[in-house]
């Protein structure tokens, strides 16, 4: 592990017992998450894999604070939050984008939230318009393009405001293989020399190991993290990295984890 992975003392995102109840007593109850607990530190890249409907998205959620967990406690630095915050930020599976206003106004709408001004501002929007490789293309609307280069958007608006934990939902769903190789490695990138954490969802187990320090492995609904996998390569990693024979050994461990819970679900008769 690199010496931006080294933990601190105080996780910069703990979590207690999460519990998330849609439709508390109600015939439609469904129960997306039980008792969910973890710690994050400083310069950790998460991934959370699992079964389809397992409750990865409603954990991305309540952990960005969008969505309040029905019961259980979530702590940023030490100190227990309630909702969101600067220090954590989101990019969306459906790229969320405003499609009245253009790349640069969608990029830059963080960041007037926040009460940045002029040249900052601008400085920002562009860095990360670049990051994505989307110059060229500041006034153009979402409508004009396409869903990878929307997504593109979504990833930019994320970085822009400079989080200290960015929340991704299946960021790279929507982007052809080769876009997708280059953000994975344009992701790894920040999150190395700016010390960034992130929590990131994927199906693609490739994708998983690739990126990750540690994944969550989730059961099937409800959601709980029944095993954590240390990925033990260090960064930076290439495309030679694939190659090494514990790169197959971690991706071997979590396809057997998802097939059994998968299973399970069928067993159930929810797949
Ligand atoms: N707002 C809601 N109201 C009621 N049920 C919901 C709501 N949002 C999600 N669910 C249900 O909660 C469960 C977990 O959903 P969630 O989207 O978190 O799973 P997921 O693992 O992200 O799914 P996928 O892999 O398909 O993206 C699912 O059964 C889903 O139908």
């Amino acid at each position: 592990m690199t010496e931006t992975l080294v933990k601190t003392k105080i996780p910069i995102l703990q979590f207690d017992s999460l519990n998330v109840i849609y439709n508390e007593g109600e015939p439609n109850q469904v129960h997306a998450l039980k008792d969910v607990s973890g710690e994050i530190h400083e310069g950790e890249f998460i991934s959370i894999i699992g079964p389809s409907g397992c409750g990865k998205s409603t954990m991305l959620h309540t952990l960005d604070g969008l969505l309040q967990p029905t019961s259980g406690t979530i702590f940023v630095n030490g100190s227990p939050v309630h909702g969101p915050d600067g220090d954590r930020a989101m990019v969306f599976q459906d790229f969320a984008l405003m499609p009245w206003q253009t790349v640069y106004q969608n990029v830059e709408f963080g960041l007037r939230l926040a009460g940045k001004k002029g040249s900052e501002i601008h400085d920002k929007v562009m860095h990360y318009i670049k990051l994505v490789g989307l110059d060229g293309f500041e006034q153009k609307y979402p409508h004009q393009l396409s869903g990878g280069m929307k997504q593109r958007v979504g990833i930019a608006r994320g970085f822009a405001v400079e989080p200290k934990v960015l929340l991704m939902d299946e960021p790279f769903s929507a982007i052809d293989e080769q876009t997708r190789e280059i953000m994975q490695e344009e992701v790894l990138k920040i999150m190395l020399h700016e010390k960034k954490t992130v929590i990131f969802i994927t199906h693609s187990i490739d994708e998983a190991v690739f990126l990750s320090s540690r994944i969550f492995l989730m059961s099937v609904r409800p959601g709980q993290i029944v095993e954590e996998v240390k990925i033990d390569i260090p960064y930076p990693r290439t495309l030679e990295t694939k190659l090494l024979p514990e790169y197959q050994e971690y991706k071997q461990i979590i396809w057997d984890h998802l097939k059994g819970e998968v299973r399970r679900q069928y067993r159930r008769g929810e797949a």
